[in-house]
Formats: C-alpha cells, sequence, structure tokens
C-alpha cells in the first residue's frame, strides 16, 4: 500500500520555484510592468485593447498549470493600456478544476515576482442582492471565503517569509483599497455608467455547482451580495505579497433565492453577459490604468 504523504515541506512552491518561472515568463519581454490584471470568465476582452501585445504561453512555463475552462485562454500578455505597461493573466485557475488551494493561486505569487504591485481582478459573478440587475458591475468592499473558513485556506502549508512570500498570519480586513474603488466610480460614472455600478462583499464558493435555492439563501444571510467561484484566494496572496487591490465582478446572471423557479443558469449564460458587457469594461479598464500611481 502506498504510504500517505504526510511531509507538509511538499505542500506548495518553493521560493526557488517561483522566481524559475517568474524568469522564465520575463525571458519573453523587455517590458516590466507594476500593474498586473487577472481576467475572469469572458472577461479576457480587456487583451485586445492591450497595445503592442506579447503573448506567453503557460504550457511553455514548465510547472506552470494549464487552463481547462471555458472563457480562460491559458496565456500571460504583456503591453501596454493607455501607455502604462501592465501584465494580463488570461485565464485563472479554479478551485473546482482539481487543483489544490496553493496552485490556484500561485501566479499571484509569481506576479509578485515579476514587479507586479498593483493586482485587479475580475470575475464573473451570480447576484444574491436583490436590488442587483444581470449586467451590474459590483466593486469588491470586501469578501467571504467560504472554503478558507471551512479549513481550505489558500496559506495553509509551508510559509516562506522571503520576499513573495508573507506573514504566517495574515490580517485581511481592508484587502481591497478604498482609494482605487473610488477612482473606479469615478471612472464609470464619467463614462455614463455610474448606474451600473454597486460596492459589495464577494463570497467563493467551491464549484463547480451552482448554489442550489437553499444554499444561496444562506449566502445571502451571511451578507454576501455576489457569489462566484474564484478572486479570493488571489485577493488572500496578493494581500499576502503586500499588493493594492481592486475587485471586481461582473453580474453575469441572478441568483434565485424563491423556490419554485423554473431558471437554471448555465456557463453559457455567464459567457454570454460577458461578452455583452466586454466593450464597456475594457473602456473602463482603458480610462482606470491612467489613474493607477
Ligand atoms: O470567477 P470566474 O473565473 O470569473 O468564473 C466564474 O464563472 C464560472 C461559472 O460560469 C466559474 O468559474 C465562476 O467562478
Ligand atoms: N454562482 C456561482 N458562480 C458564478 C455564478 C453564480 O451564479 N455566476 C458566475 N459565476
Amino acid at each position: 500500500m502506498a504510504a500517505i504523504n504526510t511531509d507538509l515541506s511538499k505542500i506548495g512552491y518553493t521560493y526557488e520555484d517561483i522566481q524559475r518561472m517568474a524568469q522564465v515568463i520575463l525571458s519573453n519581454t523587455n517590458l516590466r510592468p507594476s500593474i498586473g490584471i487577472i481576467c475572469g470568465t469572458g472577461l479576457g476582452g480587456i487583451a485586445d485593447v492591450v497595445e503592442n501585445p506579447v503573448t506567453v504561453s503557460y504550457d511553455t512555463v514548465p510547472g506552470f498549470p494549464v487552463s481547462t475552462v471555458k472563457g480562460h485562454s491559458g496565456k500571460f500578455v504583456f503591453g501596454t493600456l493607455s501607455g502604462k505597461p501592465v501584465l494580463l493573466m488570461m485565464g485563472r485557475f479554479h478551485y473546482y478544476e482539481g487543483y489544490p488551494m496553493w496552485k490556484v493561486a500561485m501566479p499571484v505569487r509569481v506576479m509578485k515576482a515579476m514587479g507586479i504591485e498593483t493586482l485587479l481582478l475580475t470575475n464573473a459573478a451570480g447576484g444574491l442582492n436583490q436590488s442587483y440587475k444581470t449586467g451590474d458591475i459590483m466593486l469588491l468592499k470586501d469578501h467571504i471565503d467560504l472554503p478558507g473558513l471551512t479549513g481550505e485556506c489558500v496559506l495553509i502549508g509551508k510559509n516562506d517569509e522571503r520576499q513573495v512570500f508573507g506573514p504566517r498570519f495574515l490580517a485581511t480586513n481592508g484587502t481591497y483599497d478604498s482609494d482605487f474603488r473610488g477612482k473606479f466610480l469615478r471612472v464609470a460614472t464619467e463614462l455614463g455608467h455610474g448606474d451600473l455600478m454597486k460596492e459589495g462583499i464577494y463570497i467563493m464558493i467551491g464549484g463547480p455547482t451552482f448554489s442550489s435555492t437553499a444554499e444561496a439563501r444562506v449566502l445571502r444571510m451571511f451578507g454576501a451580495d455576489a457569489v462566484g467561484m474564484s478572486t479570493v484566494p488571489e485577493s488572500v496572496v496578493g494581500r499576502h505579497s503586500g499588493m493594492r487591490i481592486l475587485g471586481v465582478s461582473l453580474i453575469t446572471d441572478m441568483v434565485e433565492l424563491e423556490d419554485g423557479s423554473q431558471f437554471q443558469v448555465t456557463h453559457e449564460d455567464v459567457l454570454r453577459t460577458a461578452n455583452e458587457r466586454a466593450q464597456l469594461m475594457q473602456k473602463m479598464f482603458l480610462k482606470f490604468v491612467t489613474l493607477i500611481d
């Protein structure tokens, strides 16, 4: 019978692994952006407005996971947005793909090792707050790490306090930068879309099941305004490595809280709304990055 691996030092990537992946990726370009953007499901359209793009496919980076979800193409894009150097991740990793939590957010450590100090996270999410509408855009003012609360925190495992890793015990209040939120709201208003904007609480579930009605009511009762299957591990790791963070949820569907509804959300519904909002998201990010110091 195979022995059970109880060696905790084997959990996670080492500092050296992270540095090596960062060097491999950076060897493709002379650009050294300090702004990183992780594109949520169907939200990779931001890459279409990146000037002078240099693409690095994840499968050219030894040790890097592969994207398996439709709407996540699996590549880095270096370039400029409104003249500002940026690094986009088109494709994130999700726990439900079978990756352990530490692997899900490992790219954020690689980003930090590449010089990223500002992390802009986007996602597709279901609206729990019944005053929201499909197509609204919610800025995260806080999150609920449901997997983390139940023993699957992204920071579980050996902690290495060198550079891209942070303290063993991490405060996670105040993760989302209020100055960034204010600036993003201003951008949306200037573009004439202030009416779409919300500020709320994102709750992460493990997925891949969308919530049952009873579960959705529990999530709402917890105080969440939107639900999704990502982002929180990335925010926590970003926070751990000292980044400034903005979280943006596109409300791609409204979650049913009442019994008896015939509506059953699909990934195609999510992709459709993301596609409908692609141009607006591009415009918002083009303007927002000009306001980052
Ligand atoms: O959070 P992102 O990656 O945007 O994707 C969201 O959309 C997918 C479900 O359609 C899930 O992966 C959910 O988390
Ligand atoms: N629930 C969970 N995750 C999601 C949803 C949803 O309704 N929409 C997009 N991602």
